[in-house]
């Protein structure tokens, strides 16, 4: 592949309102498609959408059920918002088809795989690929919650991206939560030197959702940064000219970089 290949989450705290169950916001997907239409002819993009006010909420609803009802209500949610996305950049005449999340990773003989042709074939022909977080049934019967963040893991084995860029309602990583507290600073990069004081700081957010917040986030990016030497970007979805230079490599002034290039 020739152009840079761009994994780009649209967080659920972005494109959803999510303490509010099962809602849209449509001021994020406008943004998220003119970032769209301003950067998809340079670079080649895959795009995650977050659970948010969606599969959050029905997990959390049918959590306690059983694995079967869990899975189909889960998916029921995720397939719903993943589809609400692709109409409205259709409509915006952006080139995105989705992926069924569970449709082409899974797991057989113990451990997970992907099938990943789709993909390849879309992002090397110029198409959007709109995966999802999901959840996965395991061949014992189980449900697995995987966050957009570890669809990402798995694929970037098959399309290593040149950066990754999270795209979420606050401007990055801060030193408690921005929302909670009063002193909230702005944590501009997280690598091998701090990157166990941010987890600690973290810890108490791994409960606010299915996936593990804030927390596993970071836990999932630095790994991941750590494996494949990417650039993980950590910023609003709402700032255009951020999300525009964050896709074409320029770090946004306002974001949290990530990476772990040293330990590689
Ligand atoms: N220390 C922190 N720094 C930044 N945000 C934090 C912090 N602690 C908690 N948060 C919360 O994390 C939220 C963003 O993380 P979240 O896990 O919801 O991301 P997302 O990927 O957009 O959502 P989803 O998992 O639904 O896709 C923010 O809305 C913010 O309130
Ligand atoms: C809750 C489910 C099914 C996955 C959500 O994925 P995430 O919002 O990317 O963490």
């Amino acid at each position: 592949m020739n152009r840079d290949v761009v994994f780009l989450k649209a967080g659920g705290s972005f494109i959803t309102f999510k303490d509010k169950p099962v809602s849209v916001n449509y001021e994020a997907l406008k943004a998220l498609a003119e970032a769209l239409r301003a950067t998809h002819k340079e670079v080649s993009i895959v795009l995650g959408n977050g659970g948010g006010s969606f599969a959050h909420h029905a997990v959390l609803k049918h959590g306690l059920e059983n694995p079967v009802k869990l899975m189909v209500k889960c998916q029921q949610a995720t397939r719903l918002l993943n589809r609400l996305i692709v109409d409205y950049l259709l409509l915006n005449d952006i080139p995105v088809t989705s992926l069924q999340t569970s449709a082409v990773i899974g797991y057989g003989k113990g451990s997970l795989r992907a099938f990943t042709p789709p993909l390849v074939n879309l992002v090397g022909n110029g198409v959007i690929p709109v995966l999802h977080g999901e959840c996965i049934l395991t061949e014992n019967g189980s449900v697995e919650i995987f966050s957009t963040e570890k669809v990402f893991e798995v694929v970037a084995n098959i399309l290593k991206p040149s950066r990754i860029l999270l795209l979420t309602d606050v401007e990055g990583v801060y030193t408690c939560d921005p929302k909670k507290c009063s002193t909230p600073e702005l944590i501009k990069r997280i690598d091998s030197s701090n990157l166990n004081a941010v987890l600690e700081s973290l810890k108490s957010d791994v409960s606010r959702d299915a996936t593990g917040g804030m927390y596993s986030k970071i836990m999932s990016m630095s790994e991941l940064s750590r494996k494949t030497g990417a650039k993980v970007i950590v910023t609003s979805g709402f700032n255009h000219e951020n999300v525009v230079n964050a896709i074409r490599g320029v770090t946004p002034e306002r974001s949290t970089v990530i990476e772990m290039l040293e330990e590689r």
